[in-house]
């Protein structure tokens, strides 16, 4: 996709809106064949080499000279020495947050269930957190500490057994607040790696880093494309790659918020998606002047400008309802409702990763300390995905306890359905369990 020197305008009534559109959303307009080429290749890299390769691959991509794996290990004493590190203020604003995550978090917890039938037949699930989980946090154009929480709390509320952490630090920078999160959040291992490379240590395990059983968390590109092709091999979270919001907006906010709602996710990433969805053309416009007046005054303009200019657009629609369509077909990471009254439309929003309601509530927010997940399904993976959460470090195991008499009963049934699909051993294993054995010789 080619960058301009302005944010793309599409209009609702065009009848080539849908191909533009399309187009725009593609996956594959980040992650072309040379992205699933390289990915490809780092991954088989580590399984064949493991550390080694990991070593070499942080050298490359992350300008850290390091000589030895050893030297991409941190012990825990290193994230407790981070806590001293950072100001009081900074502590306090990281405990905050978590304390308001965990408790958001807390409420999402499964536990087991089961039920009793008339004749003694107990059905049931038993819920058992994960024996070891890998948390992806993201380290490339910017720190996360904010992302350490998002991904531990929920494990650490799971009861997953052990919590690994990567995190690449680009020229050997290591930044304290991601350490200190990761102290406060309880993380059991960090290894600074990042990227597919991470990723695929995670996945398969090396001489150091240990294989875990789901990998989780949001990154770039080749970071996302990785996860992708990991999964079966290990479980994975979500597609939660670069940075998306769509705002819909009723032409009735201060047009300067809304250019920096659209800039808070642009900044993450070139390859990040914001897009503006109003019925009124004239407050498009605003917006459009407010982006070009603000654009220099970002100190991360250049990211900005390439992703607002190259995945950015300014959409008219017919009106709200048409916008809330377009906000479904999109399906996106983050969805800012900008209007008098959000809840009048909530019914409607089909597929959103987060919906932040009403004029007030700036998709910031959400991103560090409200409460709910910050790591969301991307892509248009909203269709089908959720936000991380404690479910993601839940799984479930079906209980079957049958009673002698339930056993009979079941027998008859399992029985004739067996029979029917020729099974022959199923049906004599169940007919052996019938209690007045009309069934027995068969
Ligand atoms: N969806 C979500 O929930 C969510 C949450 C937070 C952040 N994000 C996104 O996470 C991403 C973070 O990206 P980032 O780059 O800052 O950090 P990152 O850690 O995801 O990626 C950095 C790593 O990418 C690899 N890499 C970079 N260029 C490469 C190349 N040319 N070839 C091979 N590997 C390469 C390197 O190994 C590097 O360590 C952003 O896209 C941001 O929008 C998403
Ligand atoms: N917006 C990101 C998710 O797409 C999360 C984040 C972390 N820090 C700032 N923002
Ligand atoms: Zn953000």
């Amino acid at each position: 996709m080619t960058t301009s020197n302005t944010i793309r305008r599409l209009n609702a009534a065009d009848p080539d809106f849908a191909r533009h559109l399309a187009h725009l959303l593609s996956w594959e307009s980040v992650s072309d064949d040379s992205v699933n080429q390289r990915v490809l290749d780092i991954i088989k890299n580590v399984r064949e080499r493991g550390d080694a390769a990991l070593v070499e691959y942080t050298q490359r991509f992350d300008g850290l000279q390091v000589a030895s794996m050893a030297e991409l290990i941190l012990p825990r004493e290193r994230l407790e020495l981070a806590l001293t590190r950072i100001t009081p203020a900074q502590r306090q604003a990281l405990e905050k947050a978590a304390d308001r995550v965990r408790s958001y978090h807390e409420r999402q917890k499964q536990d087991s269930w089961s039920y009793t039938e008339a004749d003694g037949t107990v059905l049931g699930q038993k819920v058992t957190p994960l024996d070891r989980a890998g948390l992806y946090v993201p380290g490339g154009k910017a720190s996360y500490p904010s992302s350490v929480l998002m991904n531990a709390i929920p494990a650490k509320v799971a009861g997953v057994g052990e919590v690994v952490m990567v995190v690449p630090t680009p020229r050997g920078e290591i930044n304290e607040l991601v350490l200190a999160a990761a102290c406060i959040a309880g993380v059991d291992r960090v290894f600074t790696i990042g990227g597919a490379q991470a990723v695929a240590a995670l996945a398969y395990g090396t001489e150091s880093v240990p294989q875990v059983d789901k990998v989780v968390g949001p990154g770039n590109i080749y970071v996302a494309t990785a996860k992708r092709h990991v999964f079966g091999q290990v479980g994975i979270d979500m597609i939660a790659g670069p940075s998306e919001i769509l705002v819909v907006c009723d032409g009735q906010t201060d047009p300067d918020w809304i250019a920096m709602d659209l800039f808070s996710q642009a900044e993450h990433d070139e390859d990040a998606q914001a897009i503006l969805v109003s019925p009124d053309a004239e407050f498009l416009d605003k917006v459009a002047a407010s982006i070009a007046r603000l654009m220099p005054t970002m100190e991360r303009a250049e990211i900005i400008n390439t992703s607002i200019n190259g995945r950015g657009a300014l959409i008219k629609v017919a009106d709200m309802t048409q916008a809330i369509e377009v906000a479904n077909r999109i399906a996106p990471e983050h969805l800012e409702l900008s209007v008098a009254d959000p809840e009048a439309w909530l019914p409607q929003i089909r597929h959103a990763g987060a919906i932040f309601m009403g004029r007030h509530t700036s998709e910031a927010l959400g991103d560090y300390c409200a409460g709910p997940n910050h790591v969301l399904p991307t892509s248009g993976t909203a269709r089908f995905s959720s936000p991380l959460g404690v479910y993601d470090f839940q799984k479930r195991s079906s209980i079957i306890f049958c009673s002698e008499q339930g056993a009979s009963e079941l027998g008859k049934t399992a029985s004739v359905l067996a029979r029917g699909e020729s099974l022959t051993a199923h049906a004599r294993s169940a007919e052996y369990r019938i209690v007045d054995n009309e069934q027995e010789g068969k």
